[in-house]
């Protein structure tokens, strides 16, 4: 079926292009306020880089991802309630070789207590320091965390007093599963603030997958899945008598206004804008077994440099209904897409968890490797200073992407709140600052 046949209507009010978080919202937003918004997705499915899928009766987040539940756009647009979120427990266990050491914050995890006392992978001191830096996070609005000087990661923790240990142990590991490079180079603000997400509301999985959060964005909007638009062709004075051709696989449609919510190359060939801020991977290799070779359900941190693994979680510890009845699954994610094949990529990671696990890792089975060139853009210090805004050169055309904001669910969201928000002429969201 053509878009003529699915739109018999000559005009859209407004289009959306993209159904990642960054267009849901911006739909949801202005369909709340009454305006007729269509929504075309390239892909089969909704939810873009945040999508869940089924193998074998496993369910397998493609690639590792969680939710952070203080993130201020995900409490004001989504019901985390019926996304009946599990809370992945806030303790990490730092992995060194056959070593495992719990490291968490006993006031949220008491059962972390012993273990945190007695952990050699932080010393007394550093241990101090990290309940120093939590008081002082805690105090300002969240989103004043992102303003200020700026500096790398790993120069402000050294600021603080951190050893090199601190840094190796714990968090190089940690942090590089959130910006998805071990190398502490990402904006220290970004650091403070997601170090604040983390004190406020911890990081939880949805039951069903993290695919139930687009999915609710999603309820009564309409979306046309399978529609790739190719290009924006306005006419006359868009937004007093003008319009836009959007061309796309399924054929023409015209809008009055057209919100662009692709990811960012896309986004930068539809609009012309210079968007692309490059490209940071990720690999998810997913494993079944017919007992766990490990009772843990925190997050197991790779604390050895030079090997691929970043960091790896038995789910079905988490959530057992991941994983079909009397089966375990085990997901390890690798920073980056390395030049592997799938044989190859599986020796490796299997070599590095026998180091964990010896010779169990025998019984694991490789469900899934999912590669994911770009999950997240480069966030080096003062990256902040030259982000795009919403406007672009085509009259008519927003642009909604975390590209506006920052790489992760609350850029996305905030980005679409904020792109619907211009268009309503709401002052109130139009003013609110990042990370608000
Ligand atoms: C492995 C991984 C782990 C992550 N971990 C976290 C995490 O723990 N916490 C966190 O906050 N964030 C995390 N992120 C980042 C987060 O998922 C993204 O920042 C967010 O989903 C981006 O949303 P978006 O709407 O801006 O872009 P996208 O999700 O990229 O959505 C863009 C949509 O546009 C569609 N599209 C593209 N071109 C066209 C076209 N021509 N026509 C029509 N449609 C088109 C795409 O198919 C896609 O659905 C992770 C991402 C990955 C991949």
């Amino acid at each position: 079926m053509n878009l003529a046949e699915r739109y018999p209507r000559p005009m859209q009010d407004i289009l959306v292009i993209g159904a990642g978080l960054a267009g849901l919202t911006a739909a949801q937003v202005l369909t709340r306020a009454g305006r007729r918004v269509r929504v075309l997705e390239a892909a089969e499915h909704v939810g873009g880089r945040v999508t869940t899928r089924e193998v074998g009766g496993f369910t397998l987040d493609v690639g590792y991802q969680v939710l952070f539940p203080a993130y201020p756009a995900v409490r004001r647009h989504l019901n985390l309630e019926a996304l009946d979120l599990v809370p992945v427990p806030p303790a990490a266990v730092v992995r060194r070789g056959g070593r495992a050491e719990v490291l968490g914050d006993p006031l949220r995890d008491p059962a972390s207590l012993p273990g945190t006392l007695g952990s050699r992978a932080l010393t007394l001191a550093d241990k101090l320091r990290v309940a120093r830096l939590a008081a002082r996070l805690r105090l300002p609005p969240p989103h004043t965390l992102l303003v200020g000087p700026d500096e790398t990661t790993g120069s402000y923790l050294r600021r603080q007093g951190f050893s090199e240990g601190a840094l190796d142990h714990f968090f190089r590991p940690f942090f590089g599963g959130i910006f998805l490079r071990r190398d502490l180079q990402t904006s220290a603000r970004l650091f403070r603030y997601y170090f604040r997400m983390l004190l406020d509301g911890g990081t939880a999985l949805p039951r069903a997958g993290m695919a139930a959060i687009p999915a609710q964005l999603a309820q009564g909007l309409d979306v046309t899945t399978g529609v790739r638009v190719t290009r924006l062709l306005p006419h006359g004075d868009v937004g007093g008598q003008g319009h836009l051709t959007a061309v796309t696989s399924a054929g023409e449609l015209d809008a009055r206004q057209v919100i662009v919510a692709t990811d960012a190359d896309t986004a930068e060939r539809l609009t012309g804008e210079p968007l692309s801020r490059g490209h940071l991977g990720s690999t998810a290799l997913s494993y079944a077994a017919s007992r766990p070779l490990d009772e843990q359900p925190r997050l197991l941190l790779n604390a050895e440099e030079g090997g691929l693994v970043n960091h790896a979680q038995w789910v079905s510890q988490v959530i057992p209904g991941r994983a079909p009845a009397g089966q375990h699954l085990l997901t390890v994610a690798v920073n980056g897409v390395p030049d592997l094949d799938d044989g190859a990529l599986d020796a490796r990671v299997r070599g590095e968890l026998s180091r964990w696990y010896g010779a169990g890792t025998e019984a694991l089975r490789l469900l899934a490797v999912d590669r994911i060139p770009f999950a997240q853009y480069p966030q080096p210090p003062e990256y902040a200073a030259t982000l795009p805004g919403h406007a672009t050169r085509l009259p008519g055309v927003l642009l909604a992407s975390e590209a506006t904001s920052m790489s992760g669910i609350q850029g996305a969201m905030e980005s679409g709140e904020k792109a619907a928000a211009i268009l309503l002429g709401d002052l109130t969201g139009m003013s609110r600052p990042r990370g608000a």
